[in-house]
This record gives structure tokens, sequence and C-alpha cells, in this order.
């Protein structure tokens, strides 16, 4: 069962993916991150939740170097893999050759059917970006950002544009990778329960840094019903600025 796998994480954490210390950022005048600190160990999968406009994304940018910084230290993690939202494959190319993408074709085609595989399009490696649905567009997404075995994965809304049913497969699929991959995971979602099915810890953020850190308890993140799961969720709403839907 793969959600068995999930709860040895918390006694399996290692060496740091990423360690963020005092990081700052800003647009002009305007501060988005102040002092900042984060450290993600890898094989833990972190989510970030907080109001729109706090600065996830500007976090995540930062981290996957696509961003400067104004001040403090990000160690760690050197070439991480990102996926967005859209899946960003380029149209022109075909499916092994999206995921194996700066590899020579020689040792990447190999590398990149066995990451299709894994993300159950192993048939599929010649076809093309066009005839896949969204959910198979972002699983192949999935595989290029995979097949590195990158030491940070950065996951910024990932789901966010799939229908129900093709997420909670995706986060099946998604517990099952990390568990066999081990990287640190940073997931920016505005989704409460997605963070408390996928994640081990959730960070809110608030006024440019962290302003809580959650441990999830395994039981939670493996049925969204148990009560663990229900108060988690009430305490993020409430903190969130949403109202719980049970209160007591
Ligand atoms: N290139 C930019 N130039 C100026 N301001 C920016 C730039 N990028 C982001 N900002 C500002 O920084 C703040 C944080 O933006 P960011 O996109 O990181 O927020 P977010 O938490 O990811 O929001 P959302 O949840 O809506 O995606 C916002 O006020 C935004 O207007």
């Amino acid at each position: 069962m793969s959600s068995a796998t999930h709860t040895m994480h918390p006694a399996g954490f290692d060496d740091a993916a990423v360690t963020v210390s005092n990081l700052q950022r800003r647009y002009g005048q305007r501060t988005v991150i102040r002092g900042l600190n984060l450290r993600i160990a890898r094989g833990e999968f972190v989510a970030l939740l907080g109001e729109s406009g706090c600065g996830k994304t500007t976090l995540l940018r930062a981290l996957a170097g696509l961003d400067c910084i104004d001040g403090g230290r990000i160690e760690g993690a050197s070439q991480p893999a990102v996926v967005f939202q859209e899946h960003r494959l380029i149209p022109w190319d075909p499916l092994w050759r999206n995921v194996s993408l700066g590899l020579d074709d020689r040792t990447g085609k190999p590398l990149a059917k066995a990451a299709l595989e894994e993300v159950g399009l192993g048939s599929r490696i010649d076809d093309w970006p066009r005839n896949l649905s969204g959910g198979q567009a972002q699983r192949v997404a999935l595989a290029r950002a995979l097949v590195r075995e990158p030491r940070l994965l950065l996951l910024d809304e990932p789901f966010a544009a799939l229908d129900a049913l093709t997420r909670i497969r995706m986060h099946a699929l998604v517990r099952q990778l990390l568990d066999r991959h081990r990287p640190g995971v940073l997931l920016v979602t505005h989704d409460v329960d997605e963070a408390i099915v996928l994640a081990d810890r959730i960070l809110v953020m608030r006024d440019g840094a962290i302003a809580s850190d959650y441990t999830v308890a395994p039981e939670a993140a493996h049925n969204r019903d148990h009560p663990a799961a229900q108060a988690l969720r009430a305490q993020l709403l409430d903190e969130l600025g949403v109202a719980a839907a049970t209160p007591a």
C-alpha cells in the first residue's frame, strides 16, 4: 500500500534539500519577502499556503533560480525541478524528447521511457503533446521533473487546472513517485485539503515570512475524514481568514 511508505518519511528525513536564511525580496519600494527562513529535508513534502499576493510564487521563483533576491541565502537548491500549473511541454517535440530535454538522445531516450512508464504513459513515448489530456500532460511534466532525480522539486499549483477526479488520481500518483524518488518538495497551493493529503508539513506565509508551521499527522494525510484532518483543516482555514464549516 503506497500510503504506508508515506508514514516512513518523518523517520527518514536526513540532509537538507534546501535551506533558506533571512531571505529578502523587494519590488521597488515594496518588500514582498522579509527575513524568511525555511529548511526542507530530502524526502520531506512541504506545502505552502497563504492568501493571494502574500509572496508564495515569489519565494518559489527565488528557489528555482528564476528570480534574483535582495538579501539572505539559499543553500543546497542547485538545479531544482519545477512543475507549473500549465505543463509547458514543447509542442514540436515527442513526449520522450520533452522528458529527456537537455540529455543526449542515446542516454536520454531510455531514461525518458522509464520515467514515462512510471507515470503510466510508457506506451506514448513517441506521441505528441497535442494528443494529451490535461492530466496526461501534467504526468509528462512530472516525469520530466523527476528524470534527473532533483534534490528539490518545486510544484507551483500543478493540479489547480485539473478536474476533481483527475486531481485525486494525481495526488495518489505523486505520493507513489515521491516515496520512490524522495526529493524535498515545496508545493504552492490554495487547496487546504490538497496540502493535508500530500504534505508532511504545512507552512502558512504572511507578511513576507513563514507565520506558522504545522506537522501533518500521518492519519490525517491518509483519511480526510479523520478527526485530526478535520481539526487541522479548521485551524488552517481559520488562520487563512476563511470561516471553518464545522464550528464545535
Ligand atoms: N515582477 C513583479 N513586479 C512587481 N511586483 C511584483 C512582481 N511579481 C510579484 N509582485 C508583487 O509581489 C507580491 C507577491 O506576489 P506573488 O505572486 O509572489 O504572490 P502569491 O502569494 O503567489 O499570490 P497568488 O496566490 O495570487 O498566486 C504581490 O503584491 C505582487 O503584486
